[in-house]
């Protein structure tokens, strides 16, 4: 069985951010996850996570103004300093929390950007942003999202454009985050491109496809996606990354039954 993890941004929404990790771990989760710890006191986060014995799995570098649509900054040429401040601030949160896995979202292309631009911009901080996380022991977790659906220009909307980033940036802890749903809408073939992409792979994520929904109310066929992810012996964590379509203790039928 793969080890699991809540995504506390989309999962336990029905209580408070601070109410959740106990929610998470009564349901039986042994790690969390969530979008951004940044507006709260490390050490508020961390007596959550001891107080619940939980392990924090992963989460997001600043992502700029997300409330105003930014998806991330790592490809804006006029917002490196920014970046940069932004490695030190989630460095010092995973340090708190024993966080060995950040995400960074690479960003939305702005139309007056060049393409070779943005790209160079993102090589160049995220080469930066791996050597400093590479002193701490953490890896970079770099993620395609689908841009047909949810984001549309985003830069890394594949699978091969992370690769591609990855090997340019050659460094041994910049990783691969593969997101089911994203995968999904994007590519398809789940199963074979997880194993093709395993030695990439850092970090698993998934929802159900149309929806984003749990597991069983979309296309993807669970039982056979979680026993292949075991059998290619994956040993990361698996991160339950879904909008729950009612009550999210109602939407937990798959993890029973792969107990
Ligand atoms: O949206 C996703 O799939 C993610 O995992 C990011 O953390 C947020 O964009
Ligand atoms: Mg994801």
């Amino acid at each position: 069985m793969p080890r699991f993890a809540a995504n506390l941004s989309m999962l336990f929404t029905e209580v408070d951010f601070l109410d959740r990790f106990a929610r998470a771990r009564a349901a039986g989760f042994r790690g969390v996850e969530y979008l951004f710890p940044y507006e709260y006191p490390a050490e508020q986060l961390r007596q959550q996570l001891d107080d619940n014995q939980l392990t924090q799995v992963l989460f997001n570098l600043p992502p700029g103004d997300w409330d105003a649509g930014e998806r991330g900054i790592a490809c804006l040429p006029d917002r490196v300093e920014e970046f940069r401040a932004g490695v030190d601030t989630a460095i010092a949160y995973a340090q708190v929390l024993g966080c060995k896995q950040v995400n960074c979202l690479a960003g939305l292309k702005p139309a007056t950007v060049g393409d070779d631009t943005a790209w160079q911009t993102l090589v160049a901080n995220v080469s930066y942003a791996a050597e400093k996380l590479a002193a701490e022991g953490i890896t970079l977790c770099l993620e395609a999202i689908n841009s047909r659906v949810d984001m549309p220009g985003f830069m890394l909307d594949t699978s091969g454009r992370v690769l591609a980033l990855i090997e340019e940036v050659d460094a041994d802890n910049v990783r691969l985050q593969y997101d089911l749903y994203h995968m999904q809408i994007m590519e398809g073939d789940l199963i074979r491109s997880m194993e093709c992409l395993k030695p990439w792979i850092a970090h698993i994520q998934f929802a159900d496809n149309p929806g984003r929904h749990q597991p069983g109310t979309g296309e993807i066929n669970f039982s056979n996606v979680f026993a292949a992810i075991d059998q290619m012996g994956y040993e990361g964590w698996v991160s339950a990354e879904y909008r729950p379509s009612g009550e999210t203790d109602d939407s937990l039928g798959w993890l029973s039954g792969v107990k």
